[in-house]
């Protein structure tokens, strides 16, 4: 392996950093000491300092690095008191620090009794809090500067990835870790509650929380409309516990072409139809060997796994032809709402939307196999899942869309056994059979309010029996569990029903309800405690459950265990037609040769080499695993 130096570097954004680290992991090259310390500082100052104490704290823990720092943390004043479940917990100005950074603090926390004295002298008199937000942008430049400086022990080892990768969350119900750490010390973080599970929603601390984390959501949600060109705006959400904007997401309107990945973009021929409908035995779709996909109403009327080709730029009709509707964009509000049941975010409609409209396209960064196969690695390795194999005509799976970084409201879309959505695969401007957009229409009348789901597909088992494993495979899952040091989600075969443990910390209980896994705090979670934890502010949806972070992804299966859907499973239940000559375009697809892969039947080795992630969804026909 070599070492290069990049000693000038324009890093414009957090994307391009985490961008320039693969493309230099992919090179197998390494960054010089002295660029990877300006990638992680850029990193640090791009996540902000609140985002940065977290991870940071996370390294904390884990004894990577210590926090002696003793001089940081003096209480100005104290400005408030109020006493909570028996506890008594101070607001506390911290000295050099603006309103913006004040916190609630535990009494224990504090060592400054001469302050507390003379506060509980003043009859412990309340004092208005101004919290201006805006206030003080070089403290925060300070915060980031010194957390960097704790970074320096791993300056040669920390990169920006593995860094953020900390971000998956703290099991619930413990304060954070950086607040444990430095209550040790006698000092605490500025700008954490306390832990928000010892909290009464209806206390105040939560109350004040909640208004920093609307004001966060509603910044969020400028920032999403200001970027979005659908022409339906984005609304965001967040009744259900303390979570803010997520750390890593950036907001994207159409794929995004990957490292050495080119999407065309031109068409070679359009229709020149006076009425598409009209003439639809003339017009683009015929021509590519389908159907017109289309009502009057734009509607979709073809069953799903037929193969969508719309009208594109070269033809001369234009924006009301029944035959553009994706390419339209997103016509119905929706709302990026925190769920209640620890699925972390979803997305609901804040209109009624007629079975078989457009809702929403899933996009990302369009990347190829071996990349997702790497990529696969690092989401296993945080419970994520937002990989999507673009493998429609093939079986193969050319490309696939990572939607984990980059990616739009589909982002947030969470799963169900019994969705609202379905997938068809379209094709307008880029003709490339390998590269074709992936679109959520609905699959029945869906009412305003109701949660989007579609069905992820995961485990490629049609049926409504979760997969089975081999008894070869419990035993290499039991070797991984050893290995990786986490507890599995116990495994109950189909069939018989019979429940095979493969780690002896698994619950028995059997209950239909889903259990969850935690990798990194080895527990078991009852989904009964769901509720409560979800009012955890470092909660979110990836800790409900997760997979081994063992490397086992070396499955020479190309099904990675992670996408969201197998275009070939959207066709798998049509009925096959012959196959048709080559479209009039050239390089559109067969799509009548919709070849099902027999082996999508069975569990695809890389899932069962993985620890599942419990299905939340609560339909009937509920499979009970993700994968
Ligand atoms: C594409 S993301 C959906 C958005 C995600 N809920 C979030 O907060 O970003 C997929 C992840 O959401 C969670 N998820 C989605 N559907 C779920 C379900 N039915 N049950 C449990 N977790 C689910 C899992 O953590 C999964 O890895």
């Amino acid at each position: 392996m070599s070492t290069i130096s990049i000693y000038e570097s324009t890093v414009p954004c957090l994307s391009s950093v985490i961008d320039l680290q693969r493309k230099v992991q992919k090179e197998e090259l390494k960054f010089s000491t002295e660029t990877n310390q300006f990638l992680l500082y850029h990193t640090l100052k791009a996540v902000g300092p609140f985002v940065a104490q977290k991870l940071v704290s996370k390294l904390v823990e884990r004894g990577e690095i210590t926090w002696d720092d003793n001089d940081n943390w003096e209480v100005e004043r104290i400005l408030d008191y109020v006493q909570e479940d028996e506890k008594d917990f101070y607001l506390i100005k911290w000295k050099g620090w603006s309103n913006a950074y004040n916190s609630w603090e535990p009494k224990e926390n504090l060592s400054c009794e001469e302050l507390l004295v003379e506060f509980q002298s003043n009859g412990r008199k309340r004092k208005f809090l101004e919290i201006d937000m805006d206030d003080m942008p070089s403290p925060k430049r300070n915060r980031v500067d010194e957390i960097f400086h704790k970074l320096a022990p791993l300056k040669e080892t920390l990169s920006p990835i593995s860094l953020l990768s900390l971000s998956s969350p703290t099991k619930s119900g413990r304060q954070p870790l950086f607040r444990q750490f430095l209550k040790k010390s006698g000092k605490v973080a500025k700008n954490l509650t306390p832990g928000m599970k010892q909290l009464n929603p209806r206390s105040k601390f939560y109350k004040q929380k909640r208004v920093e984390v609307k004001k966060a959501l509603k910044d969020w949600e400028n920032q999403l409309n200001g970027i979005n060109t659908d022409p339906s705006p984005i609304f965001v959400e967040n009744d259900a516990d303390l979570e803010g904007p997520p750390e890593n997401f950036e907001y994207i309107n159409d794929y995004k072409a990957g490292e050495g990945i080119t999407i065309p973009d031109d068409p070679m021929i359009g229709c020149e139809c006076e009425d598409c409908l009209e003439n639809k035995k003339d017009c683009c779709p015929t021509w590519c060997g389908s159907m017109f996909a289309y009502y009057k109403h734009k509607r979709v009327k073809v069953m799903k796994g037929t193969p969508i080709y719309e009208c594109n730029k070269r033809c001369k009709c234009g924006p009301e032809c029944p035959n553009r509707v994706v390419q339209l964009g997103r016509k119905f509000k929706l709302c990026i709402f925190r769920t209640k049941n620890g699925r972390g975010w979803g997305v609901k409609t804040l209109q009624r939307i007629k079975k078989g409209s457009f809702v929403v396209e899933y996009v990302g960064e369009v990347i190829t196999n071996e990349e997702a196969e790497r990529r696969g690695k690092h989401y296993d390795a945080v419970g994520r899942t937002y990989l999507f194999d673009l493998d429609y005509n093939t079986g193969d799976c050319p490309f696939t869309v990572d939607a984990g970084y980059y990616g739009n409201v589909s982002h947030f879309i969470n799963h169900s056994c019994d969705p609202n959505l379905e997938v068809y695969a379209v094709w307008i401007n880029t003709l490339d059979p390998r590269l074709p957009r992936i679109a959520l229409f609905s699959k029945r009348d869906i009412a305003k309010g109701e949660e989007l789901t579609f069905d992820y597909m995961m485990t490629g088992d049609t049926t409504n029996q979760a997969p089975t494993l081999s008894d070869v495979d419990k035993s290499v899952a039991a070797e991984l569990m050893k290995a990786s040091a986490v507890t599995v989600s116990k495994v109950t075969e189909t069939g018989d029903n019979t429940e095979s443990e493969a780690d002896t910390e698994v619950d028995t209980e059997g209950s239909d309800a889903g259990f969850s896994v935690d990798s990194k705090d080895d527990t078991l979670q009852q989904d009964s405690e769901l509720d409560e934890l979800s009012m955890n502010d470092d909660l979110n949806s990836d800790q409900i459950s997760v997979k081994s972070t063992s490397d086992v992804s070396q499955s020479s299966s190309p099904v990675k265990s992670m996408s969201p859907k197998k275009m070939a499973d959207i066709a798998e239940k049509e009925p096959k037609q012959p196959p048709l000559p080559v479209s009039a375009m050239g390089a559109a697809p067969s799509p009548a040769v919709v070849e099902s892969n027999p082996q999508d039947k069975l569990l695809p080795k890389s899932i069962t080499d993985q620890f599942r992630i419990v299905c939340q969804c609560g339909a009937k026909n509920c499979r009970r695993y993700l994968f």
